[in-house]
């Protein structure tokens, strides 16, 4: 579903981005675990073309990402989810079911916001709504025209813990669907209850990537948890 070979991105002489490479399979849930600073959300920015790469390849849906053919296959979701301040939640739905020349898009959209409990919210003005609540517009935005893969930046910041809790819920959901995720965060037990693999990156490179089945095998066997390994593997030398 996503393969990213030999990914570069430097900002002016800084490689923020260190010839990194890896895929995902359809269906799978992936962790991008890293401190701040690591290049989560450069990598993602790069991988969905918000940001030019400097160097490397990326296919998704095994078209280069940054053909249309590919866009069909994404959604991204970033870290601060944007609204628009004066468009209401259902105008939202509406802009991207036209810019995605989607038919028959009302019922769909009703049915998301029945599910993340917007359907009261929906002649609400974007410059009304809590951070909480933008994120919600922002998944079902990116849920509208039904992508396989989505890339979550950094979702959990700024929640509070039902918010969370419903945030983690929502991945699980997306997960029985079957759909592909890739999920940027630097908080552990955000991902380790939903990922199937991590990704744990330091300075720029992918330090550490394995199923968590393995990482939590290894972790007993040492006698950590998923905290020290990522500590460990991103400490300081
Ligand atoms: N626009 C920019 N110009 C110059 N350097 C940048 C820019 N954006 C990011 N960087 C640098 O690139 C490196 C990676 O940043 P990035 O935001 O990708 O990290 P991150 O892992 O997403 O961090 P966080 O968890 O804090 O969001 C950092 O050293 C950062 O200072």
């Amino acid at each position: 579903m996503l393969e990213v070979i030999g990914l570069v991105k430097k900002y002016d002489k800084q490689n923020a981005v260190n010839d990194i490479s890896f895929s995902l399979q359809g269906g799978e849930v992936v962790g991008l675990l890293g401190p701040n600073g690591a290049g989560k959300s450069t990598t993602m920015k790069c991988i969905v073309g918000l940001l030019r790469k400097t160097a490397g390849e990326v296919y998704i849906g095994g078209h280069d990402h940054l053909s249309v053919e590919a866009k069909r296959f994404f959604s991204y979701i970033p870290e601060t989810p944007s609204v628009y301040d004066l468009l209401t939640v259902q105008e939202h739905m509406q802009f991207i079911a036209q810019a995605y020349g989607l038919s028959d898009w009302k019922t769909r959209a009703t049915a998301l916001f029945e599910y993340y409990d917007l359907h009261d919210k929906k002649d609400k003005l974007g410059r009304d709504l809590s951070k909480g609540m933008r994120q919600k517009v922002s998944i079902c935005c990116a849920l509208l025209p039904d992508p396989q893969l989505l890339f979550f930046d950094e979702p959990m910041i700024g929640l509070d813990p039902k918010a969370i809790r419903n945030t983690k819920k929502i991945f699980k959901d997306l997960k029985d669907q079957g759909k592909t995720i890739l999920v940027s965060t630097h908080l552990i037990d955000s991902v380790e209850s939903i990922a199937d693999r991590i990704m744990i990156m330091k300075d720029g490179s992918i330090v550490g990537n394995d199923t968590l089945e393995k990482l939590k095998l290894q972790m007993v066997e040492a006698g950590y948890s998923l905290e020290d390994l990522f500590l460990e593997l991103t400490k300081d030398e």
